[in-house]
């Protein structure tokens, strides 16, 4: 029985990025991420390093365990049936392993979330990529799009309320921290901080409604207000990258944090709060380029820094994303339905448009994409 407010879904895809869970697992890890991208091989080694730092384990698959219990749990404390699956893109359980415990279950007609708030080829076409690839392979794939286990995707949740609040209280939680260890939070800069992609990538993000860059601007001024709302004082901040590969001869979106916590210091700021929104866990590129480089880079500079908390499981977060499911079960079932937003942007696509999220502007990609108006762009 398939509880109304869900249908037409009998079964949740929770699609995440993967990690390695022990040292032999990080070089077959990085070969799947990596497979034609063209990473330099000293990134590579320098990414394994980082992994064998923490004993060769990513936090990101115990989150994404605790993530499906949280949701799992405010799914059956609102009455709603509905199995959660979890894959992901690099890892096991793979994509395939996913698709095969929804078939073993009887799934029909599937709802997919990713664990990325933002839309570019990373956070959006990436992950439908995989899955019509991966049902392609299982020769699950017609030449129409259609599917034997049918896949919709919830919208980009960046300026999904849940998702701000979340953010919001957890960097109004590093203010007190700051003031608590001896810092100056009425003076402090709060520096919000994503993944960096290569400029060509953003470039082709436009095409989801606003450029990957753009989406984190207007999250971080609705987070910006509310927190200087709670403390009573006007908060001012800056949007930060990390986690740059690729040839040094590719642009990729900049300031570097590193670099730009540099720069704050040499304009004598002291104090500062860095919120990674761009992430919605604490993994690796959270344990590793912010809490180990980007918090020594503050401390060489003799800066008080602290870092906020990723939305992980907050209940703001896992509550919004459930109220997200239930609106794109409305929207499945042709009914219209409030898509709550935070900030200037609209709501952006449950279904999306053709060419969206491309690696590169303008090249087509000559790999099939589900949960698009086309399959192939
Ligand atoms: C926007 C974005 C997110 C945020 C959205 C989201 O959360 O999905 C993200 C998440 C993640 N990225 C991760 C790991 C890696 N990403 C890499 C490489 C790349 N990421 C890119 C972008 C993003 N990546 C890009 C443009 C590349 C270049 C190659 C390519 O065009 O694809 C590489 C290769 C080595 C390197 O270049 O660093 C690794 C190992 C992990 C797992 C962490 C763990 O194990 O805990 C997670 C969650
Ligand atoms: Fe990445």
């Amino acid at each position: 029985m398939v509880t109304a407010a869900i249908a037409p879904y009998d079964a949740l895809l929770l699609f995440s990025f993967g990690g390695p869970d022990k040292p032999e697992d990080v070089v077959p890890f990085l070969r799947n991420v990596t497979a034609g991208k063209g990473i330099p091989d000293e990134r590579l080694e320098e990414v394994g390093e980082h992994y064998y730092g923490f004993g060769g384990k990513s936090p990101i698959n115990e989150q994404n365990l605790a993530l499906k219990a949280a949701l799992e749990a405010e799914l059956d404390r609102r009455g709603i049936d509905l199995p959660v699956v979890w894959g992901n893109r690099n890892w096991a359980p793979y994509t395939r392993d996913a698709i095969a415990e929804l078939e073993e279950r009887g799934a029909q007609r599937t709802v997919a979330l990713v664990t990325s708030a933002y839309s570019s080829y990373s956070g959006c076409r990436q992950y439908r990529e995989d899955l019509a690839v991966t049902l392609d392979g299982l020769g699950k794939l017609g030449p129409d799009g259609s599917t034997t286990v049918q896949f919709d995707k919830v919208r980009s949740y960046f300026n999904h309320p849940g998702f701000a609040q979340a953010n919001a209280d957890a960097v109004a939680e590093a203010f007190e921290a700051l003031a608590t260890q001896g810092g100056d939070a009425r003076a402090a800069r709060l520096v919000f901080v994503t993944h960096s992609i290569p400029t060509t990538m953003e470039a082709a993000s436009a095409v989801s409604r606003a450029t990957y860059s753009e989406q984190h601007l207007d999250l971080a001024a609705v987070v910006a207000a509310d927190v200087s709302a709670r403390l009573g004082f006007d908060v001012p901040w800056d949007l930060a990258y990390c986690s740059r590969s690729g040839p040094p001869s590719q642009p990729w979106l900049e300031p570097d944090v590193n670099d730009h916590l540099g720069k704050l210091a040499a304009d004598g700021l002291r104090d500062v709060v860095l919120s990674p929104i761009g992430f919605v866990s604490d993994h690796m590129e959270v344990a590793y380029d912010l809490d180990t480089e980007a918090l020594a880079t503050a401390a060489d500079l003799g800066m008080n820094a602290v870092r906020a908390g990723t939305v992980g499981t907050r209940s703001p977060f896992v509550e919004g994303l459930v109220d997200l499911l239930l609106e794109r079960a409305a929207i499945a079932r042709d009914e219209d339905v409030a898509e709550a937003t935070v900030g200037t942007l609209p709501a952006f696509r449950s279904v999306c448009a053709p060419g969206c999220c491309l690696r590169r502007d303008g090249e087509p990609s000559g790999v099939p994409a589900l949960c698009s108006t086309d399959l192939r762009s």
